[in-house]
């Protein structure tokens, strides 16, 4: 079945508004397997707002997310929405009482239920009237009005994903719990929808807790984005933030591939073959760790001036040259990643300049 444009989708600005709510993690334990899977995890959303919780494999993302659905109970510490306390140690408050709404990688759409009965399942709670009418304006919003008599197996997956996500809409949930929500979908597919998903979380302003794996995914969804490392927040802050900011080496190479550089500051900088590189506030002595993102942090070109390289390896990447160059003076060389240039081939002798401003350094202990 073929996938269209983002003209699927009905008008913006039709979903219904939800009565936003603070979300708040309070020094949340679980421990499963006898592992500490979330320590003293904390982290407050307020209302409306949009957080990515983005991590490693085992970070314990997941695990955050079901504890705030009331799916995990806690050993210690509490969640809280709009400060009601809905777990704590000993007390897990039901999912289906927390006014929230749930969406998950598999999408968990009912088999034997048709598109409008799967929406429908949401909103038993109100008057038959109400419920379709508030069924029927959210199919329209993801453009699937006219497929409300068929079954989920029937559609694409990008359509399952907009009926999850009308489902997840529908009954106006005051927070809405995000698992890896594009991830089954092409990369091609993937853009249209994410953008027409956000854009149906703001027009709810529903409070959204989003869990990817993916750092671009985050960085274009989030207002904030939360790295989680080991049960805890690594690092929390707006995309721009985390990524010209990166708190350490682990958390820049988290967001690029990084080509990275021994060093010990000397005079206030850190010396490299390319260059040297300012590093206020760190003494002389303190051996470093210099990190080039691959785009923008290096350039190079077939004249002067720069340091002597070589290109050992390229590929291109749909207008993208992704190079490895040899310099003298280091052992690995260098990702570099620039518009594609036909003129630049392997093999041939380069000059490499450093740009500083794409450049991080970090203290090594
Ligand atoms: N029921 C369980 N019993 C024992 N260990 C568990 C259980 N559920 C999760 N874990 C462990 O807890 C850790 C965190 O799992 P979680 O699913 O929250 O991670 P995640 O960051 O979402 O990972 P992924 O991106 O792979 O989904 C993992 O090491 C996992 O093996």
């Amino acid at each position: 079945m073929t996938e269209k444009t983002s003209t699927d989708w009905g008008l913006r600005g039709t979903t219904g508004v939800s009565f936003a709510a603070t979300l708040e993690f309070d020094a949340v334990d679980v421990r499963l397997g006898g592992r500490v899977v979330l320590d003293q995890f904390s982290l407050t959303l307020k209302p409306g707002e949009i957080v990515c919780l983005l991590g490693e494999s085992g970070s314990g993302k997941s695990t955050a997310l079901r504890v705030a659905a009331g799916i995990q109970p806690v050993h210690g510490g509490a969640v809280r929405i709009n400060s009601q306390t809905v777990s704590a140690s000993g007390k897990t408050v039901a999912a289906d009482r927390r006014g929230i709404g749930l969406m998950f990688q598999d999408f968990a759409l009912f088999p034997h239920l048709t598109v409008l009965q799967n929406v429908l399942f949401g909103l038993r709670g109100l008057g038959r009237d109400a419920a379709l009418g508030q069924a029927r304006a959210a199919l329209r919003r993801v453009g699937l009005a006219n497929r409300e008599a068929d079954y989920p197996h029937m559609l694409s997956g990008g359509q399952q994903q907009r009926l999850a996500l009308a489902r997840s809409v529908a009954p106006r949930p005051s927070v809405l719990l995000l698992d890896e929500p594009f991830s089954s979908l092409d990369a091609r597919l993937r853009e249209t929808v994410r953008e027409e998903t956000l854009s149906v979380l703001r027009e709810t302003h529903v409070t959204s807790l989003i869990v990817t794996h993916d750092p671009e995914e985050a960085m274009v969804l989030g207002d904030r984005v939360a790295l989680l490392r080991h049960g805890r927040i690594a690092q929390i802050g707006t995309a721009s933030e985390i990524y010209r900011r990166p708190v350490d080496l682990d958390a820049a190479r988290f967001f690029s591939p990084l080509s990275e550089i021994d060093s010990v500051v000397a005079d206030g900088h850190a010396g490299t073959p390319l260059g040297p590189v300012a590093v206020p506030g760190l003494a002389d002595g303190t051996p470093v760790t210099v990190a080039i993102r691959p785009a923008g942090g290096i350039a190079m070109s077939a004249t002067l001036p720069g340091t002597p390289g070589r290109i050992i390896g390229k590929h291109d990447a749909i207008g993208i040259d992704i190079c490895q160059v040899m310099v003298d003076g280091l052992d690995t060389p260098l990702g570099l990643r620039q518009p594609s240039d036909a003129t630049m081939g392997v093999g041939q002798d380069v000059f490499v300049t450093l740009n500083p401003e794409h450049v991080l350094v970090f203290a090594r202990d």
